[in-house]
């Protein structure tokens, strides 16, 4: 097979979900996860150990405290770190150029990549990554960019015990491995919203686990 040009792998937003199906099923060593309800993917070794390890780097220099869109009265909903890394970094062109690669969601649609940190105790609770229509901040979230269509994490390390991505609505549980790309949709087929997507981030049982996470909009991302 020919290399394929970034150009060519541009799909557009994932509400479609099917182009990028399509693209992720014919990935070599991908497993999809084998449920009507929920699209997910999973592929190990998308980045080396080397680029892992720049991206760690890179969060550590901008991290501070999560937040959360539609605060719900737990203050311990979301407890890890969070920043958005520097588009302009070569570590960061490098891995946006391999989300785009293998995906095919074209990058005026994404966010910019979002990196977490979580300490010993650390977690995020059960929660989609859309936003909830009728949550009170969804029109100052949504209102440019449009909602959420499909969410790309990876992880940078293996924390010494948990810190697992857990949905429990299909019953499977993520482990962290350096390297290791998760991308789901956060609709059906026919476009809705799927709570089936409803997933948590673990705690960190020992040692610490890095993850970074894109998300794709609607609309091209505007803010
Ligand atoms: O860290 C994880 O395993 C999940 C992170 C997550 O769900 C998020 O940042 O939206
Ligand atoms: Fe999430």
């Amino acid at each position: 097979m020919t290399a394929m040009s970034l150009e060519s792998s541009e799909l557009g937003n994932g509400l479609d979900a099917a182009p990028i199906v399509a693209r992720l099923s014919a990935t070599p060593g991908i497993q999809r996860l084998p449920s009507p309800k929920l699209t997910l993917f999973v592929k190990r070794d998308v980045l080396p150990a080397s680029l892992c390890a720049e991206l760690m780097d890179r969060i550590d220099a901008v991290r501070r405290p999560s937040t959360i869109a539609d605060p719900n009265g737990d203050s311990a909903f979301r407890t890890s770190e969070t920043g958005d890394l520097p588009p302009d970094d070569p570590a960061v062109i490098d891995v946006e150029r391999r989300i785009a690669m293998l995906t095919g969601l074209s990058a005026i649609h994404g966010e910019p990549i979002q990196g977490q940190r979580y300490a010993v105790g650390q977690e995020f609770k059960a929660h989609t990554d859309y936003f909830d229509l009728n949550g009170a901040d969804y029109h100052r979230y949504c209102a440019v960019s449009g909602n959420r269509t499909w969410t790309v994490m990876l992880y940078l390390n293996t924390p010494e015990a948990g810190g697992a991505t857990r949905f429990k609505a299909v019953d499977k549980i993520i482990q962290p491995e350096p390297g290791k790309l998760v991308a789901w949709s956060n609709r059906r087929a026919d476009g809705s919203l799927n709570p089936a997507t409803l997933h948590q981030a673990m705690k960190v049982r020992a040692g610490v686990k890095y993850v970074i996470t894109k998300w794709y909009r609607e609309q091209p991302w505007r803010g």
